[in-house]
């Protein structure tokens, strides 16, 4: 019998999960003989019924949140020998994953588009013990990020993070980190560096304009020195797809890497929009590890 399982943290988005969560329920209803939904309460919860549905082998996992629920989800089911299918419907404010993979921002648009998929290969990244699936950031930005206020983040977005980010690096502040990636050792004094699986990076959907979901790579940007006035002329960049060829940056398409911050400095990574490890990072990628759902 086939089964799917839906996943819903019925605190993301504008409240109106629950709504969303039946209408899902229903188009599922034609598609699987057997639809349960779960609930999360806490941090956690997403990872443990995600586990459970592939050690029970159901047929496919939908998740409905934002991109710590996606995350969660994609967790669960990383280390499991039989993975489910996996989909979501995205409720938070940056989606970079949805937005890569076709998945409408508007979530009545996202629910509709679940009458027509099709399945894809998706990348996931290693970093230390934990996944990803969208991005790690570290230095003086992600810093800044984790000090957001929420209130602000679901009115203005990615916007937000943007604009606390470039609050931040007003403050001329860098860190040194040593690079060792596909075996290549480079020592770079960097305000931000990025480890990305898609196109889409904290909603900006061309900041690495050549990845591509599936392609086995994770993609690394440093933004390299440490005074704002380098760094305004990035902005335009930024949008037009341009950034990874910017001699302030450096970029590559690698496979597996480690990245140590010198000086006895305690600096956390920022992973898929949560606050992660300490440095040092091992970094890998596993890939086309997960088939995804997306929208035809
Ligand atoms: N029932 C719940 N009530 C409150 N918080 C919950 C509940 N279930 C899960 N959570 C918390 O929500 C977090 C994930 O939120 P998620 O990132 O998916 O949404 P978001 O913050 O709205 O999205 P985004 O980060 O994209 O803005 C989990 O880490 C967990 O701590």
């Amino acid at each position: 019998m086939s089964q799917a399982l839906l996943i819903v943290n019925p605190s993301s988005g504008d409240e109106k999960a629950k709504e969303y969560a039946k209408k899902v329920e229903e188009i599922l209803g034609k598609q699987y003989e057997s639809v349960r939904v779960k609930y999360t309460e806490k941090a956690g919860d997403a990872t443990q019924f995600a586990r459970e549905a592939a050690r029970n082998r159901l047929e496919a996992i939908f998740v409905m949140g934002g991109d710590g629920t996606v995350n969660e989800g994609v967790s669960g089911i990383a280390e499991e020998a039989y993975r489910p299918d996996f989909s979501f419907i995205p409720l938070g404010t940056v989606n970079d994953l949805g937005r890569a993979l076709g998945i409408s921002m508007n979530p009545e648009e996202a629910i509709n588009q679940l009458h027509h998929l099709k399945k894809k290969k998706l990348d996931v990244g290693k970093v230390n013990d934990s996944y990803f699936i969208d991005v790690v950031a570290v230095g003086v930005i992600p810093e800044a990020v984790s000090n957001v206020d929420p209130a602000k983040k679901t009115r203005f977005g990615p916007l937000a993070y943007f604009l606390e980010g470039a609050k931040a690096v007003g403050e001329n502040k860098s860190y040194t980190f040593d690079f060792t990636i596909d075996g290549e050792r480079f020592i770079e004094k960097s305000m931000l560096i990025l480890i990305s699986l898609a196109n889409s990076v904290g909603g900006f959907e061309k900041l690495v304009p050549q990845a591509k979901v599936d392609d086995g790579k994770l993609h690394l940007t440093v933004v390299k020195g440490e005074k704002l006035a380098d760094k305004l002329k990035l902005l335009p960049k930024i949008f037009s797809g341009e950034i990874t060829k910017d001699e302030q940056i450096i970029y590559r398409a690698f496979e597996i890497g480690k990245i140590f911050v010198q000086g006895s400095i305690e600096l956390a990574a920022n992973v898929d929009g949560d606050e992660g490890d300490l440095l040092p990072l091992e970094l890998k990628v596993l890939p086309q590890h997960i088939t995804v759902l997306v929208p035809e």
